[in-house]
């Protein structure tokens, strides 16, 4: 390496989170769209806008099992003088009546029925009496009902042309319930972003392997792959390199041909093995960035090539987790479209004092407890960037940024929340 690669390599240009991410999203392009079925859709992204092509309901719906009535003729019943009407049909739901109501008379109806013609209320089975008189089965009412009572107008929840479901909607329950009214059984969607995932290191085992003196197992690969599930993409585990950056650039090369982005983890930072470093400063790709003014993840590195990119996150699993969550997550998001790429913030108060200090703006693992209605941010025992263990704990990340002594508890500070979107 001559001086000025090494000058290249440790004098690295930090950018502000918020200004790598808009670096990126301008090479995050909408992806291939997919026909699906529509149960098959659950947490899949919608590729097109979705309008009700009918009212809903589509017919006057009654909300009881009773009668089907017109509300004049109860005005002047009560438990003393009792309205008796004529029975003239029976709907149950499914059926439409051909009879209309008119005055005196009335038709026995189910929830979920149409209400025939004329009829402008439902009455409770409940609150009446029945009889029979000449052939003739009646029902007798003691109060009076209001005009519309029980019954769900046309339109009540959707007009037709309605917009319903924008473009980049995440599927779920509700909107599956949408979409299976207007009988859209087949959903256009994005097809889920092809990640490939690989980790560099020389130290790494497969995790069937048994250990080895100075050798870890590739934790990485397998909590990135997660994390790619989690944000709506595909993974691809293609098998871990060792320290070797020809081997490194020939996978690179390969995979950012077959698959929609590529994630790699380890070897980013200023060591002599640090392989990755080294590929992104090469003509091979176009780097965007090698160093984010955060910790951890200070290293995380991207480049693009051919408008593909590539995120080189730390081998360190704390800093591979967050360099995920902050750039890889919004990209395959943005590859569908989401309306919401990057992770909800909300504001906390601090539960501990939070002593280290730093230059740079600290993503710290935390948990939330609400107490009395406060949301509180509690940073984990052990939170360094080369920590495995309290990622499994971390509902949010803590946002501590630059200070030059210790956070109070008691400081608002802005949480990054990690669990949701299950
Ligand atoms: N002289 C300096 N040294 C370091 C600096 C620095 O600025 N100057 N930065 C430190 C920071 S910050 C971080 S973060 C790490 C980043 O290291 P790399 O991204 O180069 O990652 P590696 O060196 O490959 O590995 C670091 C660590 O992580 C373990 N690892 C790697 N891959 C995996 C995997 N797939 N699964 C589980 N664990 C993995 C690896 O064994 C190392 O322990 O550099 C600091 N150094
Ligand atoms: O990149 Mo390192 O994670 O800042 O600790
Ligand atoms: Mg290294």
């Amino acid at each position: 390496m001559n001086a000025s690669d090494q000058h290249h390599k440790f004098h690295r240009k930090a950018l502000q989170v918020a200004d790598a991410q808009r670096l990126i999203a301008n090479y995050i392009k909408p992806g291939t769209i997919e026909l699906i079925k529509l149960q098959d859709s659950h947490g899949r992204y919608l590729a097109e806008d979705v309008s009700a092509p009918h009212p809903f309901p589509r017919f006057r719906r009654s909300g009881m099992d009773g009668y089907a009535v017109k509300s004049a003729d109860t005005v002047d019943c009560s438990s003393s003088h009792m309205v008796w009407l004529e029975v003239i049909d029976e709907v149950p739901c499914g059926s439409v009546s051909h009879k209309s109501i008119i005055s005196g008379t009335a038709a026995r109806i189910m929830t979920g029925a149409a209400v025939p013609d004329g009829a402008d209320a439902v009455v409770m089975l409940e609150v009446v009496e029945v009889r029979s008189e000449g052939g003739k089965d009646l029902v007798g009412l003691k109060r009076p009902i209001e005009d519309g009572k029980n019954v769900t107008p046309i339109g009540l929840e959707l007009q037709e042309g309605d917009s319903i479901l924008r473009k980049g909607s995440r599927i779920d329950a509700g909107e599956i319930s949408v979409l299976a009214t207007f009988g859209v059984h087949q959903v256009k969607v994005y097809a889920k972003p092809r990640i490939a995932i690989f980790s560099t290191g020389s130290e790494l085992l497969a995790i069937d392997a048994p250990l080895e003196p100075g050798k870890i197992r590739n934790s990485n690969t397998y909590m990135v792959a997660s994390q790619v599930i989690k944000a709506g993409g595909e993974p691809f585990i293609l098998e871990a390199v060792m320290d070797d950056l020809e081997l490194a650039r020939i996978k690179v090369e390969k995979a950012l041909e077959e698959y929609d982005a590529v994630v790699t983890s380890g070897g980013v930072s200023v060591g002599d093995y640090d392989i990755m470093g080294d590929l992104v400063r090469s003509e091979n790709v176009d780097m965007l960035y090698n160093k984010i003014a955060m910790r951890p993840g200070s290293v995380t590195t991207a480049a693009v090539k051919n408008g593909k990119l590539l995120f080189a996150l730390s081998g360190n699993p704390g800093a591979c987790f967050v360099g995920f969550e902050l750039f890889v997550r919004p990209s395959i998001q943005g590859m569908m479209e989401s309306p919401e790429p990057y992770l909800k913030e909300w504001t906390a108060i601090l539960d501990q004092d939070y002593t280290k200090v730093n230059g740079f703006t600290r993503y710290v693992r935390g948990r939330i407890e609400v107490r009395e209605g406060l949301v509180y941010a509690v940073p984990a025992a052990i939170d360094e960037s080369s920590v495995m263990v309290t990622i499994k704990d971390s509902e949010c990340l803590i946002v501590i940024p630059p200070a030059k002594q210790t956070t109070p508890a008691g400081t608002k500070v802005k949480i990054v929340l990690l669990k949701e979107n299950v």
